[in-house]
């Protein structure tokens, strides 16, 4: 499904990474996890399309990530780190907003069940009140109406109180199992990535943080 080949990625001279390689298939959580610095970010970022790799390739569902961006795009759904929502839109004029900047058309019920599936019984709040776990939540639920194939997550649950994290965590499982969707997920929390992922996949050279990982005895491939 997803294929990744000999990427590597360099600001000027600053090489940050160099041929890394894996895939993905459906149903799979992959953790991205390393140091501050390592390079996670930026390896999501090329698979988002938001960067653009110094080498290498990136196949989804047999499209490439450049020749065939159109498509590929509408594959994947992106969870940046900071939050995209607007605070002074309700949560469902939220939902009813990016639909609409969506490829697929979606009714109110439809988009309303996303919510709820992930716990979020606010519909007619304004995101700007919502709690820190809500509006991870709507973030979230934004990146899902156009059920996208691949799910690419850059620290979704950080800051956020524990029982959101774990209805976030569960709702992903569920996601993965269910629905058949493979989700990349970049985390620095030791038992979420037990709790949650598959496998690992461990960017940068930091030794503490590579015995740290094996420990989770977890399959993993590092770079
Ligand atoms: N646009 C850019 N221009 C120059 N350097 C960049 C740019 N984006 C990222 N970098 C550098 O690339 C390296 C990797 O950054 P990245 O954000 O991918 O790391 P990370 O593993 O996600 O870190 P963190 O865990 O802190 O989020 C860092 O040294 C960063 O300064």
């Amino acid at each position: 499904m997803l294929e990744v080949e000999g990427l590597g990625k360099a600001y000027k001279k600053k090489i940050v990474l160099s041929n890394v390689s894996f895939s993905a298939e459906p149903g799979e959580i992959i953790g991205l996890v390393g140091e501050n610095g390592a390079g996670k970010s930026t390896l999501l970022n090329m698979i988002a399309t938001l960067d653009k790799p110094t080498s290498g390739t990136i196949r989804l569902n047999g499209f490439d990530s450049i020749g065939s961006r159109k498509q590929y795009r509408k594959l994947i759904g992106y969870v940046p780190q900071d939050l995209a929502i607007w605070d002074s839109l309700s949560v469902e004029e939220n939902m009813l907003f990016f639909e609409k900047l969506s490829w697929v058309r979606k009714e109110e019920d439809a988009l309303q069940e996303i919510c709820r599936n992930l716990a979020l019984d606010h519909w007619k709040e304004m995101a700007g009140t919502l709690s820190g776990g809500q509006k991870r939540k709507l973030n979230l639920a934004i990146s899902l109406i156009h059920e996208p194939d691949l799910l690419l997550l850059d620290e979704p649950t950080v800051g956020i109180d524990m029982r959101s994290k774990s209805e976030i965590v569960h709702y992903l499982k569920q996601l993965a199992i269910q629905k058949n969707k493979a989700i990349l997920y970049i985390s620095h929390d030791m038992d979420e990535i037990k709790t949650l992922c598959d496998r690992l996949i461990c960017i940068g050279k930091d030794p503490f943080y590579r015995e740290l990982l094996q420990s989770a005895n977890q399959p993993m491939l590092t770079f």
